[in-house]
């Protein structure tokens, strides 16, 4: 199993590729690349890691061969939020990044699992599948907008609220990843809230980018805690495609209901997607944010096709 990340010197790209250096299997391989100049010392910090997981870092000339063989590719590269910014206004920054790495994937691995964790995510996966469109290796199977962060917050955020072991909290988080369009279907939980509560917890959990944008005044955005999620991701994804079935939330190109683009369980296999499961059922709180961010979400997936179409 080879597992290529583009980014790699990035905030979330160094906690993500520790991680996979001390979780992936024994036998896999893990292909840092980045533009920065301290990737291959990245790489090289990370090898004296006693761990059979080999790794490789390529500076800016080496994408072609970090790609090469990859069973799963990880994207990380791009612009983080500032304070007073919205993740739709990384869209100048990121698109072409994402359209560019994309490319060399189409040409280097097309059967890979792409996982795009640049945001604005809602529209960076839509131009990725375009871009593999135009290249004629799109499989909808095997691209990926990672949205685990929300996921893990909404576990944190509940666990907390409830005085629960965080790591028993399992939630269904649905719809896209900025603001409104992150949905947590705290009704299926199965505990006490109060409407206040429910409200609160929901906006907590959609705007919780931004507690921590705020937080790092002006140094970023969530990275550690990103990294724990694409980590998180990125190992349900080698166990699936090893023969295990896993379940995750993920943004992907499912039956359309809403959007072209949505999060929802996604049952994990050894080809990528195996089946996008249904959510189940929704309070009436729920299905009104539901109906509520459908044109912001329509409206970012468009924009994505537009800019790569
Ligand atoms: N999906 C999600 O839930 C989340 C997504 N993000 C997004 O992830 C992205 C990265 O965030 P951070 O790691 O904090 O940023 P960072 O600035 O710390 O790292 C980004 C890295 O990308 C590299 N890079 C830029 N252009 C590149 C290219 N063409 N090829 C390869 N590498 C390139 C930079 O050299 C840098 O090392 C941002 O767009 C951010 O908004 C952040 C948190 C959560
Ligand atoms: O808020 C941001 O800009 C980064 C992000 O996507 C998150 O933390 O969920």
């Amino acid at each position: 199993m080879k597992v290529a990340v583009l980014g790699a010197a990035g905030g979330i790209g160094q906690a993500l590729s520790l991680l996979l250096k001390t979780q992936l299997p024994a036998g896999s391989e893990l292909a840092l690349y980045d533009i920065a100049p301290v990737t291959p010392g990245v790489a090289k910090d990370l090898s004296h890691i006693p761990t059979q997981v080999a790794i490789e870092g390529y500076g800016q000339d080496g994408l072609n061969q970090a790609l090469t063989g990859a069973d799963i590719v990880l994207i990380p590269a791009g612009v983080p939020r500032k304070p007073g910014m919205d993740r739709a206004d990384l869209f100048n920054f990121n698109a072409g990044i994402v359209k560019t790495l994309v490319e060399a994937i189409a040409e280097q691995c097309p059967k890979a699992c792409v996982g795009i964790i640049t945001n604005p995510v809602n529209t960076t996966v839509a131009i990725a599948a375009e871009v593999l469109k135009k290249a004629g290796v799109y499989d909808p199977k095997k691209l990926f907008g990672v949205t685990t962060l929300d996921v893990i917050r909404a576990e944190a955020f509940i666990a907390e609220a409830k005085g629960l072991n965080p790591e028993e909290v399992n939630i269904n988080v649905i719809g896209g990843h900025s603001g409104v369009t992150i949905l947590p279907l705290l009704s299926q939980l199965g505990l006490d809230f109060s409407d206040e509560e429910i409200a609160a917890l929901t906006d907590r959990i959609q705007n919780a980018g931004t507690e921590v944008v705020e937080a790092k005044a002006g140094g970023g955005s969530a990275t550690l805690s990103m990294g724990q999620a694409a980590a998180r991701f990125c190992l349900s994804l080698v166990k699936a495609m090893q023969g295990e079935a896993v379940v995750e939330c993920a943004y992907v190109e499912g039956p359309g209901e809403h959007t072209k683009f949505f999060a929802q369980p996604v049952k994990l296999g050894p080809e990528g997607v195996e089946a996008v499961l249904p959510y189940g059922d929704v309070s009436a709180f729920e299905q009104t944010a539901l109906e509520g961010m459908m044109d912001t979400l329509q409206g970012d997936i468009q924009k994505g096709i537009e800019f790569a179409g």
